[in-house]
């Protein structure tokens, strides 16, 4: 196994002073390509701002965050969106699906953007077995919150990141749903070699990663 991602004293503070809140005190991690890797511990332990730093949303206090040999830190702003749009597949609880593009036109939407051809093939296969290939010209709106949500994850699949990172992405869903969700996301990305990085509150659902990681105050506990 090779790794894919690394944080090296990885540090985000905000505020200054008394109002300083330490929400990454010091993180050292590395992620293995390929596997399925759950985040948890307690509301406003750093679970957030740790996946927004590995996927470079926001940029540390200092330490440093290396995905695929690349270290972000040396990246420009400009270099990082494309790197993030290329390299990173993004699940957020609330799916932020276009309303008024069809399921097919959402899942294939980051990668016009990034003025790229979408490999239907391989996109065609993702719909299937997210169980979406009847449903591709349907609006979100028409849709369940447990199909929008495959949709959201279709989309963060159909560019082949080589990391996919899902903030709470059964935040919204019904416990059967989220079974079904994150068990398809654990499919395809065993299938298509991704590496998967997931945010949850639910213990049932982090005892489907291969690995759990626990943050406690800004700091991974064991
Ligand atoms: N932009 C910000 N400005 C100031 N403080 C922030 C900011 N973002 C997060 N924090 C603080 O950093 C700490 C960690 O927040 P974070 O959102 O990462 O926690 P979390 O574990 O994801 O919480 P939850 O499970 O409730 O989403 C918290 O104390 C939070 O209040």
């Amino acid at each position: 196994m090779s790794t894919i991602l690394q944080t090296r004293g990885l540090k985000k503070y905000y505020g200054k002073g008394e109002t300083e809140v330490r929400a990454l005190d010091g993180v050292d991690l590395q992620i293995e390509r390929g596997t399925f890797v759950a985040i948890v511990g307690t509301s406003g332990s750093g679970k957030s701002t740790l996946l927004n730093m590995l996927g470079g949303l926001d940029r540390p206090t200092s330490g440093k965050v290396t995905i695929a040999g690349e270290e972000l830190s040396k990246l420009s702003d400009e270099q990082l969106t494309v790197f993030r749009r290329k390299r990173i597949g993004f699940i957020f609880q609330n799916y932020n699906l276009i309303p008024t593009l069809n399921v097919w036109e959402n899942i294939i939407f980051p990668i016009t953007l990034d003025g790229q051809k979408p490999d239907k093939k391989f996109i065609m296969n993702v719909a299937k077995m997210l169980g979406l290939d009847g449903k591709l010209d349907s609006l979100p709106n028409n849709l369940s919150g447990g199909q929008q949500q495959r949709v959201a994850i279709a989309r963060a699949l159909a560019s082949k990141p080589a990391i996919v990172l899902a903030d709470e992405p059964t935040g919204n869903l019904d416990t059967r749903t989220s079974d079904n969700v994150v068990g398809l996301l654990k499919t395809t990305s065993r299938e298509f070699h991704q590496t998967v990085v997931m945010i949850t509150h639910n213990p049932e659902i982090a005892q489907m990663a291969d690995y759990i990681v626990r943050i406690e105050d800004g700091k991974i506990v064991v």
